[in-house]
């Protein structure tokens, strides 16, 4: 499959993009008209430009509000087509998209709207370009897909053609399946957008939330199918407008939205297979490696200049220390079968942070060799020849993800390398598991890392949930496997002011499942841990909302506990004062009870606000 991209989903000069593509390894680019006029380079330079990198130049764009117009406004906007076709002529580029007029349209009749298109057609023959005519969703007499492909059945001329956006027609909610009636010599371009689900006005969400494929809810796998059976074969394009990606690092954001197109072809191809098909189709998606989803979490690091502090806490809730590794700076700590490593390999100065996070899988080498397909970057991990060698990859916020082979008993090898006692402990025995793992992430790399989880790790992304905190409402987004064995929940790291600047609160949590809360909080309150404190208000109000027994209300004040319960069953957690960036949570599901505590979070983040800005 031909990949491309439009100047306008990246930030920088056009110089900077067109670089940027061609490093990610894209095949093509869309020329957004505001990066040509707006750049210091002449058509020329651009072509010339294009050539030595190796990209070609796919799609000049967009050409606004040509159609259903009156007379006098129709010869205004063929010489204004005749101009830009000409300026294409210098950029070598042989396509221009001409969208649905939103504007100035004032005639909507079918006629009308395909002799005003057949004259644009001429035109662009005598040029020897080609015109793509796309229905925005909010055009006003065209806004659909199937009617602008009838019009250009109507005006039958070979150089005029549609282009088709996946955005104007899942921001609709149509039903992509009709894609396969139409003519695949008729679809001359095709555009590929996700989006998430707001409630929004089209055109609002299309201009600022769009997003690459697989960080949106829109099903592009299923359009990607339906596209490959008309028989298309050519260059399938991102077109993000996206307030966030238009300010983020132009390199990250381009090998981002090629990692988007690897993961689609993937997902149309396996889309079409599980809907039968076993014609080999022009348009070839590329396949991956198939992996099963992790089956578990096999550790979980904290990285430390100066570790006492974790160790401290660890010690506190139950953990037991497992002695030092042969050859690293690392300890291992272990509470049933959960185990967290402290790495003592940090900077001087460095405050305690999560730094990585071990994942079972079925094979690591595979699953390493579809995240590097992917454009994962690897992290490599120093071994002795007689140690466990680990595959791992970066995490859009830096966090370490590594591959580790999985056990049925939920044992890990590696721990051998440990002192004394630690092989075959922290195996499947009574105790705790790591229940989830709630990561920081910068405002510029959530969607990223929704996308990286999604297609390296094969986690599934849950609606997302906004959670009312002290300075703002922190966008929450779990994203679990279907057995609930990795269970990962991406906040999007809040912005605090302090004094005259503002900086990033990074508060990042390992949580714990424990089989009785009760107990393991009465037990770590002996050995002196320091909870969480929740005020009262907070019981008031459980009281009020839920019916619960005078002693067990009293239970959950005592020992600063947090109590959630749905439909399905009841869930206990709580959390510890936070070192560095890092905190603990120990939670108890009973039941099926499949959350988080969400209704929790905003007195978490209020105490934890108020912690910081009482401490000195
Ligand atoms: O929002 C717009 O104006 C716009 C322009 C060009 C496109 O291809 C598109 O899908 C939207
Ligand atoms: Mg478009």
């Amino acid at each position: 499959m031909r990949t491309g991209i439009a100047t306008v989903c990246l930030s920088g000069t056009l110089e900077e993009k067109m670089a940027a593509c061609a490093r990610a390894g894209f095949d093509g680019i869309e020329i957004f008209e505001q990066d040509l006029v707006t750049s210091a380079m002449s058509p020329e330079e651009v072509r010339s430009r294009a050539a030595d990198l190796g990209l070609s130049l796919d799609l000049y764009q967009p050409f606004r509000d040509f159609d259903g117009v009156d007379d006098e406004q129709l010869s205004a906007n063929l010489r204004r087509a005749a101009a830009k076709f000409t300026l294409m002529g210098r950029l070598g580029i042989d396509t221009i998209l001409a969208c649905s007029n939103v504007a100035t349209a004032t005639r909507g009749e079918d006629d009308i709207l395909a002799a005003q298109l057949a004259q644009l057609a001429g035109l662009a023959g005598d040029h020897g370009v080609k015109v793509a005519y796309e229905a925005l969703a909010w055009g006003r007499y065209v806004n659909d897909f199937e009617h602008a492909h009838r019009l250009v059945q109507a005006v039958d001329h070979p150089n005029l053609g549609t282009c088709l956006d996946s955005f104007h027609i899942l921001s609709r909610d149509w039903d992509t399946a009709p894609i396969e009636n139409l003519e695949a010599a008729k679809i001359f371009f095709v555009q590929v957008a996700d989006a998430p689900k707001l409630s929004l006005d089209v055109l609002s969400l299309s201009r600022h939330y769009r997003v690459f494929p697989g960080e949106g809810q829109f099903n592009l796998a299923k359009f990607m199918g339906h596209l490959a059976r008309t028989g298309y074969d050519g260059p399938v394009s991102l077109e993000i407008f996206n307030d966030v990606f238009r300010q983020s690092d132009v390199t990250r954001t381009a090998v981002d939205a090629m990692r988007s197109l690897v993961w689609l072809q993937e997902q149309g191809a396996a889309w079409l297979a599980s809907a039968g098909e076993t014609e080999r189709l022009p348009l070839r998606m590329a396949t991956l490696p198939r992996v099963p989803e992790p089956t578990g979490f096999n550790f979980a690091e904290v990285k430390a200049a100066s570790t006492p502090a974790v160790e401290t806490l660890l010690g506190q809730l139950g953990f037991t220390s497992e002695g030092r590794h042969r050859t690293k700076d690392v300890q291992l700590w272990t509470m049933g079968q959960a185990r967290v490593v402290i790495n003592e390999a940090a900077p001087e100065g460095a405050e305690p942070a999560i730094s990585a996070l071990g994942f079972d899988v079925e094979n690591p080498l595979l699953a390493s060799s579809r995240a590097q397909q992917l454009l994962a970057p690897v992290v490599p991990r120093k071994s002795q020849a007689d140690e466990e060698v680990f595959q791992g990859i970066a995490a859009p916020d830096s966090t370490e993800i590594f591959l580790c082979q999985g056990s049925a008993d939920g044992t890990a090898a590696w721990t051998s390398e440990f002192g004394p006692g630690a092989a075959g402990r922290g195996g499947r025995r009574p105790g705790a598991v790591i229940d989830h793992v709630n990561l920081a992430q910068p405002w510029q790399h959530f969607d990223e890392a929704v996308l990286f989880y999604t297609s390296a790790l094969a986690l599934e992304p849950q609606p997302f949930a906004e959670v009312p905190s002290p300075t703002g409402l922190v966008r929450s987004q779990v994203m679990d496997t279907s057995n609930r064995g990795v269970r990962l929940v991406l906040n999007l790291a809040p912005l605090i002011q302090q004094g005259d600047g503002v900086h990033k609160s990074y508060q990042e949590h390992i949580a714990f499942a424990v089989d009785d809360l009760v107990a393991t909080a009465r037990a770590a309150r002996k050995r002196g841990l320091k909870f969480l404190d929740i005020p009262e208000n907070y019981y008031q109000d459980l009281a009020a909302r839920f019916d619960l027994e005078p002693d067990f209300l009293d239970t959950l004040r005592e020992l600063n506990l947090l109590y959630d319960r749905d439909a399905d069953g009841e869930f206990l957690h709580f959390y510890t004062a936070t070192v560095g960036s890092v905190f603990f949570e120990m939670v108890e599901r009973r039941g099926g009870y499949d959350g988080y505590g969400a209704p929790n979070a905003p007195v978490r983040h209020a105490v934890q606000y108020g912690q910081r800005h009482s401490s000195p």
